[in-house]
């Protein structure tokens, strides 16, 4: 099941690949900061999420400031990671990688 917690092990184990992406202290959510060449890079990249977010049905938490975009990622029923946050990271990075 998609909205199945992953423990500290399986969320570890799904992030190696993942450029860029950490566990929290607490496990309970993972985090990236992307920075961008200038806002309207930063802004664009968000656009893009938000619609395949959306989609999705499962939302970003996040904040930008000009060029840089910080997001928290996890499962509010779950009260952790799932594979639904290993999948928008995973989205999230193949925007940012252009
Ligand atoms: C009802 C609706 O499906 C839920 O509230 C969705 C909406 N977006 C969500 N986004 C995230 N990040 N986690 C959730 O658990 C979540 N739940």
């Amino acid at each position: 099941m998609t909205r199945e917690k992953l423990g500290r092990e399986a969320a570890e184990a799904a992030l190696t690949g993942l450029d860029g992406w950490a566990l929290a202290a607490d496990g309970a959510s993972i985090h990236r900061t992307f920075t961008f060449g200038n806002f309207s890079e930063a802004f664009a990249f968000m656009t893009r999420v938000a619609l395949a977010a959306e989609k999705m049905d499962h939302h970003p938490e996040w904040s930008n400031v000009y060029r840089t975009v910080d997001v928290t990622l996890n499962t509010h029923d779950a009260g952790g990671v799932t594979a639904l946050d290993i999948d928008l990271a995973k989205k999230m990075n193949r925007f940012f990688g252009g």
